[in-house]
């Protein structure tokens, strides 16, 4: 399903340049890893190649059999609204519009109609069981909450890879673990691929494979059966 070969990425007159090299990984459809590393390792960077939001500097990244590394900006950003789903640390749910209007939004975006659109979001809710704030604004929910509402616009449209950077950042442990594994749950489910970075190793030992980037690559730190 995705398929990274040699991956490079540096800044120019960064601290590290290049910042990682030879970054490979192999995902199959429904399976969830997470990605840990030292803070400034590039992380985050990584998901932004991955994303087409940063380029690389060499390398492939295919998804479904198709190279992103050649797309045009364009060209990236509709795959991006139909292939992908994020979810941050921040939730990143937008204060003036509903829950259920939040979660319909990716579908929106790709041209659904507004009633499909909408059966498509009450339906994600209840799945990540809040069917009943459907119609709440986000200010009165809480942040394990508000993150339930992330993972659940991240899912809507049934993207083929759900990236998430620290989405349990910002929830205390205990709820942090509950929230996460609904987020691979739900990914499974839908047969997409998952990649979370995190710090925490309690979160990414609920994923199917922990890898460590290092500046050398991705390694497999613990195998899981
Ligand atoms: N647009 C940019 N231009 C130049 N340098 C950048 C840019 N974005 C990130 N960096 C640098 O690249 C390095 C890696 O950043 P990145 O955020 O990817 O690391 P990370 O592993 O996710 O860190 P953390 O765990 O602290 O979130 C850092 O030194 C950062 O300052």
């Amino acid at each position: 399903m995705l398929d990274i070969v040699g991956l490079t990425k540096g800044y120019e007159g960064g601290a590290g340049h290049p910042l990682f090299t030879g970054v490979s990984l192999h995902l199959e459809r429904g399976e969830c890893i997470a990605i840990m590393g030292e803070s400034g390792v590039g992380k985050s960077t990584l998901l932004n190649c991955i994303a087409g939001l940063e380029p690389v500097d060499e390398g492939s990244i295919r998804l479904a059999g198709a190279e992103l590394t050649t797309l045009d900006d364009n060209a990236f950003a509709r795959l991006r609204r139909q292939h992908y789903g994020f979810v941050f640390q921040a939730f990143h749910i937008l204060p003036h519009l509903t829950v259920v209007q939040n979660v319909a939004l990716p579908l929106w975006l790709l041209d659904r109609p507004g009633r499909e659109a909408e059966n498509l979001a009450r339906a994600m809710l209840d799945r990540v069981g809040l069917l009943a704030r459907a119609d709440d604004w986000p200010r009165h929910l809480s942040g394990g909450e508000l993150q339930r509402i992330a993972i659940a616009r991240a899912l809507v449209h049934r993207p083929t890879l759900v990236l998430a950077d620290e989405p349990t950042g910002n929830l205390d442990p205990e709820r942090a673990i509950g929230v996460l594994d609904l987020l691979l749950e739900c990914i499974r489910d839908a047969g997409a691929v998952g990649i979370i970075v995190t710090h925490s190793r309690a979160a990414a030992a609920r994923a199917d494979r922990i890898l460590r980037l290092s500046a050398h690559g991705l390694d497999t730190e613990v195998s899981r059966p």
